[in-house]
């Protein structure tokens, strides 16, 4: 007996298991330990009938005084553990690693060229191929070894054992494997094996697992390290990140097309999660990944704050919300852009057409919107297609088109400005941000279903209103110069008044030190509104508070930049250095400010 092994888990592999369970905790989530918990099941019950073989058969072994001694099917129970170690680490650093991709975007439609639908990703489904008759190659090569019974044979086992579950794996997720980002696949597998590369070499020189003469090629990549462990821990690792690539794959075509899955649980069944990966990569609709394309690119343009924030939130939520930005960014830039008040007023008028054709008579089935696209430029068609239409109350679309129209009111000539006092900034407010935040919260509750008894849902979405009018009052604050030279002044004529201000001289000078005093009063009513509604997030479904205070809290602290002297300005705008959003961030999700 001794506990040589025991120690290498608690020098090498349980204390990254710690750190990166500390690092991965805040954004931990019930689906991230689903994940986890199936592929460590997997693992275990894959590695011990091959495990249990090899040591049965003197391939390699253990000196009994490196052991604590209990054994499973004659595996040591250090050795089980590090099946589940391995995953467990490994699976954090995929986590970790692939937070920020929005993996849906990846998804590729195949169709062969003659197909109605026209072209898409043909060469595709030849990639496929190409890999699956490799890895053939692989397990015929393998069992050549195995039989040959010398120097092949640890190599050949390896092999035998590996490659067919990679063989799976290629052929249900090779689109991910493929396309997502090398810090979604090689880079979680690399950094693990050379990490476990090392740990080998120093176990090995010590003696603490013996992998015996005759079944080896008796090739050393390094001193210390045969090639065949090498191997071994590059495979391990490939199949747990293939793994979770393939977890993924199916979440995302699980949540992405409403027309294949109509609202997917938040925790799918293993035999739904098979039967979204089944599903023939022609079927996958292509105007639902273009318009996820093109959300994703307009938050990462438009919006620092959201675009982190929505990293943080899980596939399924995140593609709603990103539906909803991209809508409510194409209707706002199709107003502020407009060249002339009457084009914006005929915008306004389109974009209400629009919501009447959607929201239509629902008895007469699906509205068939795309007669009326043809009113607006081609590269919004996607924003308002795809817009989560049957999640979200017409009132709130309603109401925010009717806050841009308080935006066409602004003008040199007209001696009444629409924000004349405090009440009309709070209803403009309400109208433009108010919603977007109801809206929010009406696709947390369509993802995460909640047993809250209606008046409690009403209490968090008054909530979320008050939030959403605190946010546009640190957007007005940040913008007072910004708007100026658009012509608008949303701070109340009243105030301006009791600073002897007026509409025309803010549109002439937005700066000076009576400026500076209302952009003042109007962040304290920001934050007071903040904090009366923050304590409403902690009642969201679990799934989505974290993320959710990141969201607030990162658009709030560019309120607390503007409170400081000489803040870093961008286009005109206060803004808030990278390090310290990300610091934020961190803290919102740890639950604190
Ligand atoms: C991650 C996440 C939550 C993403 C989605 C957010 C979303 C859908 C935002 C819509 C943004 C938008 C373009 C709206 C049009 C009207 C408008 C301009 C509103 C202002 C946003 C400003 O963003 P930005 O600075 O990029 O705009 P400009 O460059 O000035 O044009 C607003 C300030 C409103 C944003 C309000 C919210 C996102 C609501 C936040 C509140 C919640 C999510 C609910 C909180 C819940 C409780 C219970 C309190």
């Amino acid at each position: 007996m001794g506990v040589e092994y025991a120690l290498v888990h608690i020098k090498y592999t349980i204390p990254p298991a710690i750190c990166l369970t500390l690092l991965y905790r805040p954004l931990l989530t019930k689906l991230d330990a689903y994940k986890i918990g199936f592929l460590i099941i997997i693992a275990v019950v894959s590695t011990i009938p091959w495990d249990s073989y090899l040591i049965r058969n003197r391939i390699w072994s253990y000196p009994s005084h490196v052991i604590i001694g209990p054994k499973m099917f004659d595996i040591p129970l250090e050795e089980v553990f590090f099946f589940v170690v391995q995953t467990y680490n490994t699976s954090l650093l995929y986590l970790i690693l692939s937070k920020s991709t929005f993996q849906p975007i990846y998804l590729r439609v195949e169709r062969p060229c003659s197909h109605r639908l026209g072209p898409a990703n043909p060469q595709w489904r030849y990639y496929k191929l190409f890999g699956q008759l490799a890895l053939l190659a692989l397990i015929i090569l393998s069992w050549g070894m195995v039989k040959g019974n010398g120097i092949g044979t640890y190599t050949g086992l390896i092999l035998i054992w590996a490659v067919p579950f990679l063989l799976i794996l290629w052929s249900l997720a090779y689109q991910f494997i493929l396309g997502l980002p090398i810090s979604n696949t090689a880079i979680p597998i690399i950094l693990p094996t050379l990490y476990l590369w090392i740990v080998d070499t120093l176990a090995l020189q010590r003696g603490t697992w013996v992998i015996n003469t005759g079944t080896k090629f008796g090739i050393h990549l390094w001193d210390g390290l045969e090639i065949e462990e090498a191997l071994f821990f590059l495979v391990t690792n490939t199949l747990i990140v293939f793994g979770q690539l393939a977890f993924d794959n199916a979440l995302s075509v699980l949540y992405t097309f409403p027309g294949l899955f109509r609202d997917p649980p938040a925790l799918p069944s293993p035999l739904l999660l098979v039967q979204a990966l089944l599903i023939p990569a022609a079927r996958y609709e292509q105007a639902r990944i273009v318009g996820l394309r093109e959300a994703v690119a307009r938050l990462k343009k438009k919006s620092r704050s959201f675009y982190l924030a929505s990293s943080t939130f899980q596939v399924q939520i995140r593609t709603d919300l990103l539906l909803l930005y991209s809508f409510c960014r194409v209707a706002d830039d199709l107003v502020d852009n407009a060249c002339s008040s009457s084009e914006a007023n005929q915008r306004i008028e389109k974009l209400q057409q629009f919501l009447n054709t959607a929201y239509g008579d629902q008895k007469s089935g699906p509205p068939n919107l795309n007669s009326i696209l043809n009113d607006f430029p081609p590269d919004t068609h996607s924003a308002l297609l795809q817009l989560p239409i049957r999640k979200l109350s017409r009132q709130s679309l309603e109401d925010l088109l009717r806050g841009f129209q308080t935006d066409l009111l602004f003008s040199k000539k007209n001696t009444n400005p629409p924000i004349e006092n405090s009440c009309d900034l709070e209803l403009y407010a309400c109208r433009v941000a108010g919603t977007v935040a109801q809206m929010c919260i009406e696709l947390i509750f369509h993802s995460y279903p909640s047993s809250m008894a209606p008046e409690g849902q009403c209490r968090i979405l008054e909530a979320g209103n008050r939030m959403g009018i605190a946010l546009q009052y640190v957007n007005i604050s940040r913008d007072i110069g910004v708007d100026a030279k658009m012509g608008r002044v949303y701070l109340p004529t009243t105030w301006l008044a009791q600073e002897n201000l007026t509409f025309n001289s803010i549109l002439r000078n937005p700066r000076g030190k009576k400026v500076e005093k209302l952009r003042s009063r109007l962040l304290d009513r920001a934050f007071t509104l903040y904090q009366s509604s923050r304590d409403a997030i902690e009642e969201l479904p679990i799934e989505a508070t974290g993320p959710i205070r990141v969201a607030v809290q990162s658009y709030m602290e560019i309120g607390h930049v503007l409170r400081q002297e000489g803040y870093a300005v961008k286009a005109g705008r206060a803004t808030v250095p990278k390090g310290r959003r990300l610091m934020v961030a961190w803290m919102a999700l740890a639950g604190r400010e």
